[in-house]
Formats: structure tokens, C-alpha cells, sequence
């Protein structure tokens, strides 16, 4: 069962990803500050973001505007199988996979628990709130710890009706995109 979903996935992850090679990425700076509004998220409280890749959706100016609200932003930064966090201070350095990272000193994989709001990177996510991620299974890891709302930020046509699920999977509590903005999970 579950190796069949293993491979379902990874089929899904390639047709995904093919989808969008070559496609222009919403930078979602203005839609990210909606889930802020939505989430009742303060400023000076603490958000957890991430650094879009050229084929994700977001951008630096969608962790600029995070910051520009006057919030504290965390950024992951990849430690061999784990994921850490650091506080964005507008500096970024290249680290694992090619992603850029923040510089500043690692808090911890726990400290995605001070976020009032998660922000996370998916492949896709379906109604039920199963997100696809890369593979690599970070995510998966570290959100058991997380206290607030976990959003997970994708283009339209990759929120869909149904993904296969394994039971690691932690199921997210809304999805962000550019035609709908905060959709809470599960829609039924
Ligand atoms: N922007 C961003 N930051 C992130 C993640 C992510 O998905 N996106 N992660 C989520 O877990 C963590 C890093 N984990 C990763 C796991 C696998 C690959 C990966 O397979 N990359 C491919 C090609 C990139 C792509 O298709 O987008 C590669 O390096 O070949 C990248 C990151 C933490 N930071
Ligand atoms: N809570 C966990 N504890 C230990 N291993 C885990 C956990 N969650 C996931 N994994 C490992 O990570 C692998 C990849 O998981 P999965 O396919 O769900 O990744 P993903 O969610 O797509 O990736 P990511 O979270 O990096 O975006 C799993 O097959 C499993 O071996």
C-alpha cells in the first residue's frame, strides 16, 4: 500500500514539475500578507517563510513584505536531513540544493514552534490538506512542531481534489494562491 503511494507520488512529483518548467512563478508578495491579515498575525510576531527557487511560486520581495510588516522572519536552512531555522536579517548566502539561505545563527528545528504562521513550499496540495513536497521529506519532519497555522503556498492548477497520502504525511491547514488566496483546509 504504502509503497504504491511512494510511487504514485513520485509520478505526480515529475508531471508537477514539468508543469512548471518554463512557466512564469506568481511572486505572491501581496498574497502572503492576506494569510498575515487572515491568521491575525502581528507585527513583531514570528513567521516562517521560505526562499522560492526559480520553478516555485514566491519570491524574495514575498519574504521582503513579511519583513516590511514588521515581522520576524525565519528561513530554513538544510542541515544534512534536518531542518533548521535562522532569523532573515536581509542578508542570504547559497547553501544546500542551491537555495538560498539566511546567514544569521541556526535557532534550532523546534523554533518553527514561535511561528504564528507557517508558510511552506509544496509541489501541490489537495482539499483535504495532504501536501506534496520534493521527496526529501524535511517538512514532513519539522511541522508535528509547529503552533501555528501551516499554509502551504502553490499556483491554482496545483490545488487539486485529491493527492495519494502516506501516514507521515502532516496535513497543512490552508493553501495560498494567486487566484484564491487563503483557502482554509479541508473544503469538503
Ligand atoms: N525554496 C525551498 N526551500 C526549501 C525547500 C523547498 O522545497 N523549497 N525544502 C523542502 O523540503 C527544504 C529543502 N529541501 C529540498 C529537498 C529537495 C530538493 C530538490 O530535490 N531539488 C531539486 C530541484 C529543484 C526543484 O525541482 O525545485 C534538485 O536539487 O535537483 C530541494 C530542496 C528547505 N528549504
Ligand atoms: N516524520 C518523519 N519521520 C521520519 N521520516 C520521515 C518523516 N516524514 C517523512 N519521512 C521520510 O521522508 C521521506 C519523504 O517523505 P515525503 O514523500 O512525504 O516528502 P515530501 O513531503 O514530499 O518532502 P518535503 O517535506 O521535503 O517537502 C519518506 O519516505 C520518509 O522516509
Amino acid at each position: 500500500m504504502t509503497s504504491g503511494e511512494r510511487d504514485r507520488k513520485a509520478t505526480l512529483r515529475t508531471r508537477l514539475r514539468a508543469g512548471r518548467r518554463g512557466a512564469v512563478m506568481p511572486s505572491m508578495a501581496a498574497e502572503v500578507l492576506a494569510a498575515v491579515v487572515e491568521f491575525d498575525v502581528s507585527p513583531g510576531q514570528t513567521v516562517c517563510a521560505y526562499v522560492a527557487s526559480a520553478v516555485e511560486p514566491g519570491s524574495l520581495a514575498m519574504v521582503e513584505a513579511l519583513r516590511s510588516r514588521g515581522l520576524r522572519v525565519l528561513l530554513p536552512v538544510v542541515v544534512g536531513e534536518a531542518l533548521d531555522w535562522a532569523s532573515y536579517d536581509g542578508r542570504l548566502r547559497v547553501g544546500a540544493f542551491g537555495l538560498r539561505e539566511p546567514v544569521g545563527p541556526l535557532l534550532g528545528a523546534e523554533a518553527v514552534g514561535s511561528a504564528a504562521l507557517v508558510l511552506v513550499p509544496a509541489l501541490a496540495v489537495d482539499h483535504a490538506g495532504v501536501r506534496l513536497g520534493k521527496g526529501g521529506g524535511y517538512y514532513d519532519r519539522v511541522l508535528g512542531s509547529a503552533a501555528g497555522p501551516v499554509v502551504a503556498v502553490v499556483r491554482d492548477e496545483e490545488f487539486v481534489p485529491s493527492l495519494p497520502a502516506e501516514p507521515h504525511d502532516v496535513r497543512v491547514d490552508a493553501v495560498l494562491t494567486p487566484g484564491r488566496g487563503v483557502v482554509r483546509l479541508p473544503v469538503l
